[in-house]
């Protein structure tokens, strides 16, 4: 699919391209066992509540001029509407998940064949990584999380497939377990985050190579507000999340507010629920 300029945001001159996400409907959704500590199965959650918010989120992209393809939830796979942990897709190229948690192992699997069924050029790991949840891709590099789920062997073995420079940032507050909850890309080549996430080693990094970096707090990293979405223009973000969201408004972001409670209770918000098909770009 070749990339169209999205209208610029409303409220400033940035300008969004259009993107394909994949994304999975909640049907199965439920907190019935606990991986991190947003999830308490005794509190549970409501699946026809959930498949409502992920339902508004789809609407979402849809009328920014977003693309959404879906893959058909797995009965017994309740994270699977996490489908940003599904894989990392980099031109045309599938980089498979392998879990950490055998209760969501079914998943890398899946994922990769909606991908095989369509042509993609596919690789099964070797080694244990969560997708997106832990890769998140700018123009000239990808930003890889470790330190809860994804091992650093499998940052090496995706910049082999992917061809792009994997730089390596150490997560160490369990509430933010995969770097997709503590960082989020503005556009390709600049992003917002909450330094309290990362060693001190990986907060050096970022500041070098992000100066102009938008710093978050962490009562908007808190409620999930850094697991966010941009096509450069457009920011979809956790409602919950005020602050950050007036700073990016006042940055000439468009902000774009959506209410996913009902999956933040199994530690998910809209990043999680989207997984960015990078077709081949030609570059
Ligand atoms: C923003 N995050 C963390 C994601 N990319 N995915 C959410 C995964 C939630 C699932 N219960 C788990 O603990 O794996």
């Amino acid at each position: 699919m070749a990339l169209a300029t999205l209208p610029a945001a409303t409220s400033g001159d940035r300008t969004g391209t259009a993107r394909h996400y994949l994304m999975c409907r909640p049907e199965f959704f439920a907190v019935t066992y606990a991986i991190n500590p947003w999830m308490d199965p005794d509190q549970g959650a409501d699946t026809a509540r959930a498949v409502r918010q992920w339902e508004e989120l789809r609407a979402a992209y849809e009328r920014l001029g977003h693309k959404v393809s879906l893959i058909d939830p797995v009965d017994g796979l309740p994270d699977m509407v996490f489908a940003a942990n599904g894989a990392l897709v980099v031109d045309g190229r599938v980089y498979g998940a392998k879990f950490t948690h055998a209760e969501r192992a079914a998943e890398g699997p899946a994922y990769l064949r909606w991908f095989a069924d369509r042509g993609f050029e596919t690789m099964a790991p070797t080694h244990t990584n969560e997708g997106e949840g832990d890769f998140l891709t700018l123009d000239d590099v990808v930003l890889a999380g470790t330190g809860f789920r994804t091992d650093v062997a499998a940052h090496v073995e995706a910049q082999e497939f992917v061809g792009r420079p994997v730089v390596t940032l150490r997560l160490i507050d369990p509430r933010f377990y995969h770097l997709d909850t503590a960082l989020f890309p503005l556009d390709g080549h600049n992003v917002a985050y909450y330094p309290g996430a990362f060693s001190e080693g990986s907060r050096n990094v970022l500041r070098r190579m992000f100066p102009d970096a938008v710093i978050a707090t962490e009562e908007d990293a808190a409620v999930l507000g850094l697991n966010a979405v941009s096509d450069g223009a457009n920011v979809v973000i956790n409602a919950e999340a005020t602050g950050l969201s007036r700073e990016l408004e006042r940055l000439g972001y468009n902000v774009v507010p959506v209410e996913l409670s009902e999956l933040r209770k199994a530690g998910g918000g809209p990043k999680c629920c989207t997984l960015e098909i990078r077709e081949v770009t030609g570059a």
